[in-house]
């Protein structure tokens, strides 16, 4: 999959494309089946938004973010996205009318055959233009446009909405199907007080920066561990929070893998949420705290072996 960020000096391999356009934060099932229409009529091709928009008119609100930008690319090519335009929204971006975003970019910029959106689908200055002004101005310009209706899953819409809601309410099952896939935290491990080591349960840190975050508490996890080509997958137990037994501040996700030992430090690491098992909790006493932490890798143990 080749990423583009630059609309004005296109590669013009990328000309004719038939693209799937949306923050498609989560890329979940629905997000999928927009993309699926896409499929099979050119270069298939995802227009995205880097910083998401809503992140760039409300900087200091709450991280909402499923995903980081990298997590989001690895899950489009996986999908078999050719080109993903990941347009930088920023003033220039956010300032031009429907029109101008459709004539400049769209067309003259990207050059693109065909557009899918979602019908819920604004775009332009003000969120002015609607999923018909997409399909009026594709007509005027000559690009194509699908729209796609938004997919419905027992009675709900599945939306990054809801599935931010369904992890703040410790329900990640509920989250993964929505998804269509386990809800994962992704990045580098980093080193953290060197205490788990000393408790017997060496915890793989990793930082939540800018993503949303699901309950505070202990999950059930798996664990893909990248090093160079091969990943190995591994059960686990992790804790989401801020660890009220040792005052901590800054909420981050420790993993212990079970069945490993070995060097993890600058490691990728991709950790699926799986069952929501308990709360964060300030024991009375480390050696609560231990008995605690070895009750929790058992419970995951029992979960992940039935998964
Ligand atoms: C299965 C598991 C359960 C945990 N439960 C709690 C908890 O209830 N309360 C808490 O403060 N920390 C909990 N922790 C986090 C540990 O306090 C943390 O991993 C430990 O302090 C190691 O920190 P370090 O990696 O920075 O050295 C848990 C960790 C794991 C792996
Ligand atoms: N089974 C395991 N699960 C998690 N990390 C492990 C495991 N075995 C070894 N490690 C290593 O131990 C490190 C965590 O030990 P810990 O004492 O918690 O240090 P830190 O506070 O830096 O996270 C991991 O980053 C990894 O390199």
């Amino acid at each position: 999959m080749q990423i583009h960020q630059d609309w004005q000096w296109l590669d013009p391999a990328a000309r004719g494309a038939s693209c799937a356009m949306g923050n498609f934060d989560g890329v979940h099932l629905g997000h999928r089946s927009v993309i699926d229409l896409a499929r099979g009529q050119g270069p298939l091709g995802v227009i995205t938004f880097e910083p998401h928009p809503r992140q760039f008119f409300a900087p200091d609100a709450p991280a909402f973010r499923l995903m980081n930008a990298e997590a989001r690319a690895n899950r489009l090519d996986k999908l078999g996205v050719e080109h993903l335009f990941q347009l930088q929204f920023g003033t220039l971006l956010s300032g031009l009318s429907p029109e101008d975003f459709a004539g400049q970019v769209l067309m003259k910029g990207l050059g693109i055959s065909h557009l899918v959106v979602g019908e819920d689908f604004r775009f332009g200055k003000g969120r002015a233009g609607t999923a018909e002004d997409l399909a009026r101005l594709g007509r005027e310009l000559g690009f194509r446009t699908t729209i796609a209706p938004l997919l419905r899953q027992g009675g709900i819409e599945v939306s990054s909405t809801a599935i931010r809601t369904a992890l703040t309410e410790g329900r990640p099952r509920d989250a993964a199907a929505m998804l269509g896939h386990w809800h994962r935290i992704e990045g580098e491990v980093i080193h953290g007080e060197k205490r788990g080591r000393e408790l017997g349960f060496p915890t793989a840190n990793m930082a939540l920066d800018g993503l949303h975050l699901p309950r505070f508490g202990v999950y059930a996890v798996k664990v893909d561990v990248r090093t160079g080509p091969q990943v190995g997958t591994y059960m686990g137990a992790a804790s989401l929070g801020v660890r009220p037994m040792f005052d901590g501040q800054v909420p981050n996700l420790e993993t212990n893998l079970l069945d490993f030992k070995g060097d993890l430090y600058g490691h990728h690491l991709s950790v699926a949420l799986v069952d929501y098992l308990r709360p964060e909790l300030k024991f009375d006493g480390l050696q609560a705290l231990i008995d605690q932490m070895q009750a929790d890798c058992a419970r995951a143990r029992a979960i992940l072996s039935a998964v």
